[in-house]
């Protein structure tokens, strides 16, 4: 039976089975990962908006380009449904904003580890849980921007629940009042050396330590908090595309 929220089912997959899955927030970006970096990629489902492909690395390996959607709660649905697929390893290729002078728009954050403040998270287990990625997964992503020369920084990301309130934005959001809680949220994370914001993840991480499977996190930056609460939309495709590279090559 097709997975009620993936789209497709065990059977739709031939063989050998996909045991990686590429996990981007967008689902454009999960096209562009099968169509232009992957080998004879084919769409396996649509649906609400959270297109799978199934395309091949150069060595003939099978690999899954899923979409997550946006936030902790969506990404938990897919996540759990593609280990039902049997898949075992999981690289989410997100974007993100920096919260650090020294991480531009345009390199990329690969996540040692999260500080999850995301309430899906707490559905799966206690929220002291480590959200840590795999260190295998995560020293590959490492070499491999070292190999293609790529701007790129390791350490630790806040994953959070909302994109305005929860990372601080104000003059950009229709919402200008802060809960106490969040004002000042931001500096208080760049003084713990937190280098980036996104969405999902914290709960990623999480699931895998409890589920038993591999999970890494690459994000492009679009965003420099430090300059502007705005996305730079005109950096952010080839931010982008130098995270898909980088993490193709990692498993490459
Ligand atoms: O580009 P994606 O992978 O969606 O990631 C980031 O972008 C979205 C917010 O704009 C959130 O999902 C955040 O985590
Ligand atoms: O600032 C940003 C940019 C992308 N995604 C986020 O969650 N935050």
């Amino acid at each position: 039976m097709k997975h009620y929220h993936l789209g497709f089912d065990l059977a739709d997959l031939g063989s050998p089975l996909p045991k990686l899955a590429l996990l981007s927030g967008d689902r454009d970006r999960a096209k562009t990962i099968a169509q232009t970096h992957l080998k004879n990629s084919r769409l396996l489902s649509k649906n609400r908006g959270l297109d799978s492909y199934l395309g091949y690395l150069k060595n003939g390996q099978p690999v899954l380009s899923a979409t997550s959607g946006m936030g902790a709660p969506s990404l938990s649905i897919i996540v759990n449904e593609l280990v039902q697929v049997g898949i075992t390893q999981i690289i989410r290729i997100g974007t993100c904003g920096s919260i650090q002078p020294n991480v531009k728009v345009g390199s990329v954050v690969i996540t040692q580890a999260a500080l999850c403040r995301q309430g899906a998270a707490n559905d799966i287990a206690p929220p002291e849980y480590p959200a840590s990625a795999d260190p295998f997964l995560t020293v590959a992503l490492v070499k491999a921007a070292s190999t293609l020369g790529i701007d790129h920084h390791l350490g630790i990301t806040a994953s959070v629940d909302t994109f305005y309130e929860g990372q601080e934005r104000t003059n950009s959001s229709a919402n200008p009042h802060l809960l106490r809680h969040l004002q000042g949220i931001t500096e208080e994370y760049r003084q713990l050396n937190i280098l980036n914001y996104e969405m999902e993840s914290g709960t990623l991480l999480k699931m895998a330590g409890v589920y038993g499977f591999s999970a890494a996190c690459i994000c492009a930056v679009v965003a420099q908090r430090t300059e502007a609460e705005t996305v730079a939309l005109e950096r952010k495709e080839e931010a982008v595309e130098r995270a898909i590279r980088i993490a193709v090559q990692a498993i490459s």
